[in-house]
């Protein structure tokens, strides 16, 4: 199981705005606040007034970043908003986004969820030296900037969108964008849609966002998601689409782990609501692996609809096997595995008059590198349970993610390491069943070969070097 030096992360949270004569910065508050579940690290947001941007980023929570002094003074019509989990560069104040540059006086911010697999190639191209940027998404700003400052860019109409079709297309793995000059808002999802992207609508105004829930709260209608190599730009005229990116590099693999755990349950993407594709999963298991047991019980957060679903298909009673610390967020994000597992104990502790000498079927979204279970297995050992029966919702989780989560290397992932049998020791539960993958995936969609399953099969739909790694540009 590695050193534990690693941190497995998900995916970060975008967001942006253009409402003349509206509150933007207010807004984009309330919408990374939304989105803070994707991303923990660092908060950042531009904000444009017409002719200048203003950024305002730091290390820690949204609420951490940002009081009402830092927003009443970021005025403007049009902003875009970060949430930050690193997957490339460290987990730094240089590194937090938005990623600002102002080159040939045009000036540009740009915000990116995902994770891209050529970042060494481009960096070479661009002949960087070591440590000029340090994240990936920092890259591509500076990618931008060099087809800004390029001899046959100069007087061009449109230089930013010129640079952005010429930079795009070089771009490989997940990236979906929110990018902002003085007056546009732009989106762009790259052709593989690994990471969710809406656009919604204002009364006056549009809206960007990773999720349908950070468009709720600033009372957007949701009009569409951003399609897999789009490019939405908006202005005073209105969204406008283009395809920077060749026909026959679009092919759809949404990240299937969206709907499994990182995406929020109140949430639909491709169509589907999240917490019913969860609750679909949690029904599945039931048919696939039915138990004797007394009470179903979920490991909060993320394992609770899933254990709904168990306990509506088996009939067996659903019950609170924890108290969830309400102050406290997810828990796989901290820096050290000491500190994962004191998180842990701090975020769940048991109910034990409900668990004590009772056969439980305990119901989980995922096991990455088995810290919570571990800990949480314990505890209800701890507290008397008769039997535990686990369930997980989705298939064992192998492999790397190059596409926007940081699992570090192979050696983190448990189930990499130890069979279903050896993890159901592991842990000393009674009985361990993960979800089939053809089940998960027909518990999501209609069309189950529409997504990245690359954790759980190996099969990466955008090939991937080993030779990348998290610190890639920042080593010297
Ligand atoms: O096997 P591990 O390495 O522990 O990772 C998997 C666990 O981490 C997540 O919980 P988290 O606390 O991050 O979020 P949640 O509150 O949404 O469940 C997930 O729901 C699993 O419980
Ligand atoms: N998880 C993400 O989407 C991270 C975005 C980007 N790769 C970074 O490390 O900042
Ligand atoms: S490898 Fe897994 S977590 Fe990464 S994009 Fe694919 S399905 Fe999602």
């Amino acid at each position: 199981m590695g050193d534990g030096g690693d941190i497995i992360k998900e995916a970060c949270g975008v967001f942006g705005v253009r409402a003349p004569d509206q509150p933007v910065s207010h807004m984009t508050y309330l919408g990374l606040y939304a989105l803070q579940h994707r991303g923990q690290e660092s908060a950042g947001m531009a904000v444009s007034e017409g002719t200048k941007i203003w950024v305002n980023k730091d290390m820690g929570l949204v609420s951490t970043v940002f009081d009402h002094h830092r927003l009443a003074a970021l005025r403007g019509h049009l902003a875009i908003g970060h949430t930050r989990y690193s997957t490339t560069g460290a987990s730094a104040w240089q590194n937090a986004q938005p990623s600002y540059r102002m080159a040939q006086e045009i000036q540009f911010a740009l915000a990116h969820n995902g994770n891209l697999v050529n970042t060494p190639e481009l960096a070479q191209e661009l002949g960087l030296a070591p440590g000029t940027v340090g994240s990936d998404s920092d890259l591509v700003a500076e990618l931008v900037v060099a087809e800004l400052a390029a001899p046959d860019a100069v007087g061009d109409a449109d230089p930013l969108e010129r640079a952005l079709a010429r930079v795009l297309p070089r771009l490989r793995g997940a990236f979906s964008f929110v990018i902002m000059d003085e007056d546009r808002l732009i989106g762009v999802r790259d052709p593989n849609g690994f990471r969710p992207l809406f656009l919604g609508q204002l009364p006056h105004g549009w809206v960007l966002a990773s999720e349908t829930p950070a468009l709720d709260v600033v009372s957007a209608q949701v009009v569409r998601e951003v399609e897999p190599g789009e490019m939405v730009v908006i202005d005073a005229a209105g969204v406008r689409s283009v395809r920077p990116f060749p026909a026959t590099a679009v092919n759809p693999t949404l990240c299937s782990f969206e709907f499994v755990y990182f995406a929020r349950p109140d949430g639909v993407l491709r169509g589907q609501g999240v917490h019913g594709a969860r609750k679909r999963m949690g029904m599945q298991l039931a048919v696939q692996a039915p138990v004797d047991a007394d009470l179903v019980v979920p490991v909060p957060e993320s394992g609770i609809p899933g254990a709904q679903g168990f306990a509506q298909q088996s009939g067996i009673p659903y019950g609170d096997g924890w108290i969830k610390n309400r102050y406290i967020g997810r828990t796989f994000i901290a820096p050290t595995q000491e500190l994962r597992d004191n998180a842990v104990r701090i975020k769940l502790n048991p109910i034990i008059e409900n668990v004590a000498g009772q056969r439980l079927v305990v119901v989980e979204d995922s096991i990455i590198r088995a810290t919570t279970l571990r800990g949480t297995m314990r505890m209800l050992r701890e507290a008397g349970a008769a039997a535990i029966h686990l369930r997980i919702c989705s298939p064992p989780y192998r492999w790397p993610c190059f596409y926007g989560m940081d699992t570090g290397d192979r050696g983190t992932l448990i189930a990499a390491n130890l069979d279903v049998d050896a993890i159901r020791d592991y842990l000393g539960v009674d009985s361990l069943v993960y979800l089939e993958l053809d089940r998960m995936l027909n518990a999501i969609s209609d069309e189950p070969s529409d997504f990245c399953t690359a954790c759980m099969t190996g099969d990466y739909p955008v090939p991937v070097s080993v030779n990348t790694t998290k610190d890639m540009l920042e080593r010297a």
